[in-house]
């Protein structure tokens, strides 16, 4: 992912990561705020249905008594008793005598006319027969709910069953065991009601909330407008949106971070080894008595997923300063081996060069990933050459022991960059080393008269004395090649010859320059075909 893509998408994952947590919270307290609502009108739909039930006990228990008093129906007596029956009741409004389904007589007196016993809504179980609207006839007034048991009925005001203290929003409704709405408090809304009894639920509408309770064959129905719980909406939210807001800063830093670390060069890098980004290009090393070619310096090229080739000094140092630097040397050792595995075993007299980092000295390890890169290819440990340079080497006695142990199995290893640090010569003297790489600003004297090109014959003298392969470094002209050539320098590398080239042009180079200079000794250089002077 491109540095813009990984832009856009920790935007969108900020924003994303702030909406949602914030979204949820809102939600969340919406719900609580919803569910206490309901709670609350439950409540008051349970209390309804415990009024109703204890209305309809009692006016059932005026019902029973007074049917099972004996007296002589209709009686002054009898009469009397309705009538305190029905003062001592708060639910009783009045009682009456029925025989052959005529009223003969109530709580106020004797009836006069035909009044016919009303049909039953329904039945309950300890047979009371309930309809649940009906008009007083001798009394007059509201209409009633009427309970008839044997020849007596009672009738109850149905605003005792909803007979509940309520808050000032809440509406109430109770509904009998056949559906038929039987009273309501505070005027609900009918259509509301209505749909409620069909489908009997908790809920809410775009105008309201409602809860339900049901037992004992009633149904109550407690609604409130939906502004109702602004309130308890806003104590949520207060509770709720800091922790909203928190998570969402917090998801927002982690975004940031990660981001940022991402985008940062090391993060970059850390991405580039995983990927595999890794290329190498291929510097052409020359004979330079016969410009054979004769190897290559394998150096390493970051290509960024854009096509973009980053040059090694620009991520060198902070993979050595990071540790990254271990599996690039391990991504180049297996791209020389996957390159040119096929040329190295076609051509003995051939040797790729490998730059080792100070971490690769120290610990050694790239030995053994050569030794597994090299297994089973046909390529021979003498045409892997190592490039070891004086930073390499501070820790002497650990660069000691892993050149001592790269030599022991066959590779050959050269000291960089030779003479631009201060210990070069201490190197040279303490360590056992098979070629010197003569650096490039010594090259630049050669033919010219500078301060310091007295030195480079110096330098080659030294190799000659010894017995190291000199190789230099940088050789931009033909002057220079000749001149080095005949200081007996025995190889040479530099934009004369080739600048680092991608591997197919590497390989076009190499078969080019031995189609024009005829074919490389297939002997390796530690021996003295190549003209170095012992
Ligand atoms: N001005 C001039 N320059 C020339 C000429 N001929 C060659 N060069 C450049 O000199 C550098 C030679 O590699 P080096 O001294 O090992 O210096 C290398 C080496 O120290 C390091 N490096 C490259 N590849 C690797 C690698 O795989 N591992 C490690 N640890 N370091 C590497 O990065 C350094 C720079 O590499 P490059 O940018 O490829 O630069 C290369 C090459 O392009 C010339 O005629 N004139």
């Amino acid at each position: 992912m491109n540095r813009q893509r990984v832009v856009i998408v920790a935007v969108a994952l900020a924003v994303i990561g702030a909406i949602i947590p914030i979204a949820a919270m809102l939600y969340v307290s919406w719900n609580l705020a919803v569910r206490a609502e309901q709670d609350r009108l439950e409540l008051f739909a349970e209390r309804a249905i415990t009024r109703a039930n204890r209305s309809f006990a009692e006016a059932r228990l005026v019902l029973f008594t007074i049917a099972d008093s004996g007296v002589e129906p209709c009686s002054p007596d009898h009469i009397a008793r309705m009538r305190l029956a029905v003062f001592d009741s708060r639910a009783v409004e009045e009682m009456g005598y029925f025989e052959n389904r005529l009223l003969r007589c109530t709580s106020w007196g004797v009836t006069e006319g035909a009044v016919e016993q009303a049909g039953a809504d329904y039945v309950t179980p300890d047979g009371i027969a309930v309809t649940i609207r009906i008009q007083p006839a001798v009394s007059g007034g509201k209409p009633m709910m009427a309970l008839h048991h044997r020849n007596y009925n009672v009738l109850v005001d149905p605003l005792r069953f909803v007979d509940v203290i309520l808050d000032e929003d809440i509406t109430l409704a109770i509904v009998g065991a056949n559906g038929t709405l039987v009273s309501a408090l505070n005027a609900p809304d009918p259509a509301l009601i209505k749909s409620i009894i069909a489908a009997p639920r908790i809920g809410i509408d775009e105008n309201n909330l409602f809860a339900v309770a049901r037992r004992d064959g009633w149904l109550a129905i407690a609604t409130a407008p939906r502004t109702g719980m602004r309130k308890d909406l806003r104590r949520q939210q207060m509770m709720l949106l800091p922790v909203g807001a928190f998570i969402a800063a917090f998801i927002v830093g982690i975004v940031y971070w990660l981001s940022k670390k991402r985008l940062s060069p090391l993060g970059e890098l850390t991405l580039a080894v995983q990927n595999r980004e890794f290329i190498v290009h291929y510097q052409p090393i020359v004979a330079l008595k016969t410009h054979i070619c004769v190897g290559a310096e394998a150096l390493v090229r970051w290509r960024r997923p854009d096509g973009s080739i980053v040059r090694p000094d620009l991520f060198i140092p902070l993979a050595e300063e990071s540790g990254l630097i271990l599996p690039i040397t391990d991504q180049v050792i297996q791209a020389v081996v996957s390159d040119l595995g096929k040329l190295l075993v076609a051509d003995r007299g051939l040797h790729i060069a490998i730059n080792l980092s100070v971490s690769d000295l120290k610990t050694g390890r790239f030995l053994s990933v050569i030794e597994n890169a090299l297994d089973h290819t046909g390529i021979h440990n003498e045409q892997i050459w190592l490039e070891v340079t004086e930073r390499g080497l501070m820790d002497i006695e650990s660069a000691r022991e892993t050149i001592t142990a790269a030599r022991a199995r066959g590779h050959m290893v050269a000291i960089d960059d030779f003479g631009t640090g201060y210990s070069s010569l201490q190197y040279l003297q303490g360590l056992p080393l098979d070629a010197l790489k003569i650096d490039k600003t010594f090259i630049d004297t050669v033919g010219r008269d500078t301060a310091t090109s007295s030195v480079t014959p110096h330098i080659i003298d030294m190799a000659k004395t010894l017995s190291l392969v000199a190789v230099a470094e940088g050789v931009k002209t033909k002057e220079q090649a000749d001149s080095l050539a005949a200081l007996g320098v025995a190889f040479g590398q530099g934009w004369f010859f080739a600048r680092p080239l991608p591997l197919e042009e590497f390989i076009a180079f190499y078969h080019q320059s031995k189609h024009q200079y005829g074919a490389s000794p297939d002997v390796l250089p530690r021996m003295p075909a190549y003209g170095m002077v012992p």
